[in-house]
This record gives structure tokens, C-alpha cells and sequence, in this order.
């Protein structure tokens, strides 16, 4: 661990001797000074190691978090640096200032009636208000005068906390909870097990870990070798800086995951502050664990899973047109912002997200203009605003992205008119959220009570017998879409059901009413080839084809 320590503070003088050197020496230092993390092209395994490696790295308990003085730092060295460079780094400040605001914006401002708005403490309020910029605002002093006095859970959710001064960094979350639940910390992710590289996008790197036998959770931290990093370090030479930029896109999606509480949004079981590659008080926010959305799998699968993403999409979409936080537009809205939780669609990057609806003037008709590739919509300026602009790109998104490829093929024919309405209303944009969750609501009634069923008058061609308590291990075929790979395992709302579908494959001979039932109440069965491997099963029916 001295070790460790020793080899970490002789690197930490080196990184600080070339003093944010420029770039293309960059990679070449890094090289030599094996700073992990950036280098590029890992693969998965390298990932994993990296993680483990970084966190044996991580100094624990005695060092003094100096992010002030590191801001402080790099301001002074912006100043002796070349007008150009100079800045360059007052850009860089800039942009931190801009997403450092974003955060505060989120968090100071007032719930709708949920309660939450004392979130924020009076105090700390004052502070932020005092800390507001004037005209000849300097991020640099406004990042120092925010104190250290208070420990709320709040603050450390803050950039300002994040960019102060000591100390409070390796505290376990435990005694903390957001909205009453008990939260997680440094110590619940010190021993995780399992740990398995589970994507990137342009800024942070997701990993999955097992917290004990019975939780496994997403670690999130910003990617050291991804594109944002990288492409920052490039410009800006300065990777503790631009690591704290990259980090305030955490620090919003933990806010956003705090204050915006629906079952379709990912629940954040907390955070932690460590030191890792060499920079300071680097932050994990601990999420619930998804896996994320493939398209083409999903394409595979049955007519009532892919109902259910877009029932859950909806809903997240009504839930974000008012919001806690006001009309909330996701603006990446790429089904790899989604992920899968038992079956259930909830939105996993929130980096991207905005409150702000475009400001227009009535006199200016291309204010409200949305552009997507294959259509544009205008919509009008009302009170200086564009009416329903995230409301309404948020719907055009869902039809876009997944609407259109989810929502009608394979699905019940008699549902079919309700759905290509639901499709051509939102891709005209001709219903608002509401509407659309209704009809969506409707098609879920329909299916779920069996008003989808056509009125067959049609008698059967065979007769079919029960066997109670019974079940058939073998004989399996395969269907599409089945939920079991190697054999044919559909949902039906009743034996009648069943037995259409039996008599419409010619390999059936018998099937099997399972005790299981699919997220709408419907009943899974299995149907099989034949019966010779009948054996005893509790609570399951076997119903065997008579003749015909
Ligand atoms: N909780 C989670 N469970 C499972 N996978 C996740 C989770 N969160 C994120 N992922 C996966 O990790 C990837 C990267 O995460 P995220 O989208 O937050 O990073 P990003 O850098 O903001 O990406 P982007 O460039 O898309 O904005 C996602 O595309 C998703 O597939």
C-alpha cells in the first residue's frame, strides 16, 4: 500500500512538473508514466483489469481532497501561459462553469407539490445565490468561495462540493438516503465481485459488479480513454481539468436520477469520491443494473414484450412532459440511452436531457422549427416559448426510434387498425403525450382482457384432453416468437387460444398450461410435438390433441 502511495505521489509530481504539457507529449507521458485508463482499444478483459487496477490505486482516508487548490492551480498556470493557451484554459473554465450551473439550475429548483424542494436548504441556497455571477464573473473565485461548512447529501451532489476543499470524500453514504432509501458508498463498492465491462458511450465507462450474493448494481464513472477525455486532453492539455468537465455530466445525471423519481427512470443507489489515475476525488455513481437495448434482439422477440417497451416508453414520456423539474426533452435519444430491466424500458443517460424549452419570437416562424431527418415540424411560439417543443421531439423520437419498428409488427390482427393509428397519429405529430398514452393504454386493456380475440364461430378440428398435474419434459419444437429458444413457448389469454394456436402449427400434437404467466397476467404454454414423455407435474395441465 506504501508502496502504492509512494509510486502514486512521485507520478503526481511529475504530472504537475510537466504542468499540463502539451498534448502530443501526452500520450507519450502516459505511456511512461502507465497512467491507466489512457490508453485505448482495450478490450472487454483489459477493461476489467484496469478497473481493479485503479482501485487498488486509490488512496484511502488520509489524503486531503484540494480540487479547490488544483482549480486555483491550473487558473494560475492558465495565466503564465501564453495568450493562446491562457485562453484556451479560460474556455475550458467556462464550459465547466456552464454545466456547473446546469446542476445548480436542476437542483435549486422547486418540485411541483412532490415535496422535494427542501432538498436544498435555505443556507445553501443564500450560497449559491451569493456565488451568482455578475458581469465580470471569474469561475475560478466563485468555485473558492463556496465553503466547505456544510455536509448535506445535496452538496456533495454539487459541483461546488466537488470542486472544494477538504476532506469529506471517503465518508460512507450508508447514513444518507435519497427520498427515504437507505443510500450506497464507497465502502458497499470497496469488495465487489463479478466485475464485468458493460459499455461506454462518448463519456463514461459502465461496469456491472456484484455488491454481495444478492445485488448487482452499475458502476458509472467518466471513461479515461473515451472520446470526451481524449479529445479534451488533445485540446486542452490538461487532464485533471478536463476530467472534472467530463465528471459534471455524472454529477447532473445523479441529480437528474434524484429528482425525476418514475419507474421508467433508473434508480441511483448512491455515489462514492475516490482518487483513481492520479486525480483527485474522482466520482461512481452506483445505479440500478439494466442490460442494454438491443434492437435486432428485439425485433426476435414476442409482439407482447416489444408492446411492453413501448408501453413503458410512453409512460416515462407523459411522466417527463411535467415533470418535477418541468417539460423534460431527452435530446440523445438513441435506444442506447435505454436499458432493460426485467423486461421493463427505463432510461439510462440522462447527461443529455434539458429542461429548457427554445425560446422563439412570433415574428420569427423558424424559432420553432424541429428538424429530424426525414421530416420538420414548426410548432408555435407562445409567450416567447416554442409550445410543447420537448413534449413533442421527445414523441416524434419514440415513433422514430422505436414506434415504428416495435409497435405493429406481428401484433394481434384486430389491434392492428389502433396501432397504425397510434404510429401515423405521433409520426405526424398529431397527438401530445397524453393522447398517446391513452390509446397506448387502450391496445394494453384490449390485449390484456382478450377483446383482441377474433370471434371465431369455427369449431376446432380436434377434440383435446386434460390431464391435470401433469406436464410433457421432451418433444419440443420450435416457433416463432417463442420465449424459450429450443422449443415453443407462447402467452395465451385462454385454453381456446391455446387451442388455435395449436391446430394453426402442424408439429402440435399437445400443450402445456404452465403455472407461469407473462407481465400481463397472460398464461405462458408450451406446446409439443407429442406426449410420450407425459410425467407428474403440480399446478400444470397437459391437454392432448384427440384426433381430427
Ligand atoms: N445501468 C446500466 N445497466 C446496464 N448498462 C448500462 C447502464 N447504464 C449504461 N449502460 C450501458 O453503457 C453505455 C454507456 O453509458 P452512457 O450512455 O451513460 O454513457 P455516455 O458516455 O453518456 O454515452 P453516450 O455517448 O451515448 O452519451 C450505454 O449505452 C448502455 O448500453
Amino acid at each position: 500500500m506504501l508502496l502504492i502511495k509512494q509510486i502514486t505521489m512521485k507520478r503526481r509530481k511529475i504530472v504537475v512538473a510537466a504542468g499540463f504539457c502539451l498534448s502530443f507529449f501526452l500520450g507519450t507521458l502516459m505511456n511512461l508514466l502507465y497512467i491507466p485508463g489512457f490508453e485505448h482499444h482495450q478490450n472487454n478483459d483489459n477493461r476489467v483489469h484496469r478497473y481493479y487496477h485503479e482501485k487498488q490505486q486509490r488512496v484511502t482516508g488520509d489524503s486531503q481532497l484540494r480540487v479547490g487548490e488544483l482549480v486555483t492551480e491550473a487558473a494560475a498556470k492558465s495565466h503564465s501561459k501564453p495568450s493562446s493557451e491562457s485562453s484556451h484554459h479560460q474556455d475550458l473554465m467556462l464550459q465547466m462553469r456552464e454545466r456547473f450551473d446546469e446542476v445548480v439550475r436542476y437542483r435549486q429548483r422547486q418540485a411541483h407539490g412532490s415535496g422535494t424542494g427542501d432538498l436544498v436548504r435555505p443556507l445553501e441556497r443564500r450560497r449559491l445565490m451569493d456565488s451568482e455571477p455578475g458581469n465580470n464573473w471569474d469561475p475560478i473565485k466563485v468555485i473558492e468561495r463556496t465553503d466547505n461548512r456544510q455536509t448535506h447529501f445535496q452538496n456533495r451532489l454539487s459541483p461546488s462540493t466537488f470542486m472544494r476543499a477538504k476532506s469529506e470524500k471517503h465518508v460512507t453514504m450508508n447514513s444518507k438516503s435519497i427520498n427515504g432509501t437507505p443510500m450506497l458508498g464507497c465502502s458497499s463498492i470497496a469488495n465487489v465481485t463479478n466485475v464485468q465491462y458493460l459499455g461506454s458511450g462518448y463519456t463514461k465507462a459502465v461496469y456491472k459488479a456484484a455488491l454481495n450474493s444478492s445485488l448487482s448494481v452499475a458502476l458509472k464513472s467518466v471513461d479515461f480513454g473515451g472520446h470526451d477525455m481524449e479529445n479534451c486532453v488533445k485540446k486542452y492539455s490538461s487532464p485533471g481539468d478536463c476530467y472534472r468537465l467530463a465528471s459534471f455530466k455524472i454529477l447532473k445525471e445523479m441529480t437528474l436520477m434524484e429528482r425525476l423519481q418514475h419507474p421508467n427512470i433508473l434508480k441511483l443507489y448512491g455515489y462514492c469520491y475516490q482518487d483513481s489515475n492520479d486525480i483527485q476525488d474522482t466520482v461512481t455513481a452506483i445505479t440500478e443494473l439494466g442490460s442494454p437495448l438491443e434492437m435486432i434482439q428485439l425485433l426476435q422477440t414476442s409482439w407482447e414484450e416489444r408492446f411492453r417497451i413501448c408501453l413503458s416508453l410512453v409512460r416515462l414520456l407523459h411522466y417527463l412532459a411535467r415533470s418535477p423539474l418541468g417539460s423534460v426533452t431527452l435530446l440523445d435519444f438513441r435506444p442506447r440511452q435505454f436499458v432493460l430491466v426485467k423486461g421493463e424500458l427505463k432510461v439510462t443517460d440522462l447527461d443529455d436531457a434539458s429542461t429548457e424549452e427554445a425560446p422563439c419570437s412570433p415574428s420569427i416562424p423558424t424559432d420553432c422549427a424541429m428538424e429530424f431527418p426525414a421530416r420538420n415540424f414548426s410548432l408555435p411560439c407562445s409567450r416567447g416559448r416554442c409550445l410543447g417543443i420537448n413534449e413533442k421531439r421527445n414523441l416524434y423520437n419514440a415513433y422514430r426510434f422505436f414506434f415504428t419498428y416495435l409497435l405493429p409488427h406481428s401484433a394481434p390482427p384486430t389491434l392492428r387498425p389502433l396501432l397504425d393509428k397510434i404510429v401515423n397519429s405521433t409520426g405526424e405529430l398529431k397527438w401530445g403525450i397524453d393522447e398517446t398514452l391513452l390509446q397506448l393504454e387502450k391496445v394494453l386493456h384490449l390485449y390484456r382482457n382478450g377483446f383482441y380475440l377474433q370471434n371465431n364461430t369455427q369449431m376446432p378440428k380436434a377434440e383435446y384432453k386434460s390431464v391435470m398435474d401433469t406436464s410433457i419434459l421432451a418433444e419440443n419444437y420450435r416457433c416463432w416468437p417463442s420465449y424459450q429458444h429450443d422449443g415453443c413457448l407462447l402467452s395465451v389469454f385462454s385454453i381456446r387460444e391455446a387451442i388455435d394456436v395449436c391446430e394453426s402449427h402442424a408439429q402440435c400434437q399437445a400443450f402445456v398450461l404452465t403455472n407461469q404467466t407473462t407481465w400481463t397476467g397472460r398464461r405462458l404454454v408450451f406446446f409439443k410435438t407429442g406426449t410420450a414423455s407425459l410425467s407428474s407435474a403440480k399446478g400444470q395441465i397437459v391437454y392432448v390433441r384427440a384426433g381430427g
